[in-house]
């Protein structure tokens, strides 16, 4: 049995700003979902048998052209995003085989720098038997619930809160009916399949595996791509 995996990057990085999506925005000279291919790549080796990537409309072509020399033997399908998230992932998964597949990887583009043991958690958990599996850290604020007003409505105690990462795992069969059940607004697949009643497993995170979303991520991920490239 093989894995596949699912990169949505059909965002515009609107908190990040700039021209050009964020998916395409360099980080030590290659873009970040070049970064997160080669991650998944190096995770899983041979094991790939799918990949599938959700990009802005009218750039599937480039995208495949630009991918190709990463992806090795790994079968490369690039589809039209859509309006949200959520929608981006169900049209891969669209494209998905449903044959000899017993694990599906759903991996931001943004969380370019994820490391390969994280990776590796989350498939070993999805292979010894979990139907959803997220990599998480330890929440470092304190959180507040608000109100409308903005008025402070709770403090949940943190100690039974966590920060939910990528790659999140699966069971093929479950994030398929998770997205077919309709549910709107989910943020995350994990979502998705919580409002099916699934236990949805989590394992240890990292905090490489952040998310690039305003300016100031780009300089963390350059200086930890810096940190690595010296290793
Ligand atoms: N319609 C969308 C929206 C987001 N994504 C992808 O989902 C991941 C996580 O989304 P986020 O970091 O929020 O990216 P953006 O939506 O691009 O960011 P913003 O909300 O700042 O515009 C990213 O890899 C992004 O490309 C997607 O494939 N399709
Ligand atoms: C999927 C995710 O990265 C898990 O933390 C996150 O929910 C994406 O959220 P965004 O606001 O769409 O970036």
């Amino acid at each position: 049995m093989s894995i596949a995996a699912i990169i949505p990057a059909a965002g515009l990085g609107l908190r990040l700003g700039g021209e050009t999506p964020k998916a395409f925005r360099e980080v030590g000279g290659d873009a970040l979902l070049v970064h997160a291919v080669r991650g998944l790549k190096a995770a899983s080796a041979a094991d790939l048998l799918c990949l599938v990537v959700a990009v802005p409309p009218g750039t599937e072509d480039t995208v495949t052209k630009e991918l190709t020399p990463y992806v090795g033997e790994t079968r490369l399908l690039v589809v039209a995003g859509g309006a949200e998230r959520s929608d981006s992932v169900r049209l891969a998964l669209e494209l998905v085989p449903v044959e000899g597949i017993d694990c599906i990887l759903v991996h931001d583009a943004a969380r370019a720098f994820v490391p390969v043991d994280a990776i590796e958690r989350v498939v070993a958990a999805v292979r010894a038997g979990a139907s959803a599996v997220v990599p998480a850290v330890p929440v470092t604020d304190t959180i507040k619930q608000v109100g409308p007003a903005g008025e402070v409505v709770a403090t949940p105690d943190r100690s039974t809160l966590v920060a939910v990462q990528t790659p999140q795992g699966f069971a093929p069969e479950v994030l398929r009916r998770a997205h077919a059940a309709g549910v709107v607004g989910a943020t995350d697949d994990a979502m998705l399949c919580e409002a099916l009643g699934v236990t949805v497993l989590t394992v240890e995170g990292s905090p490489d595996a952040f998310k690039v979303t305003r300016p100031q991520d780009l300089l963390l991920a350059e200086a930890l791509l810096a940190e690595r490239r010296a290793e």
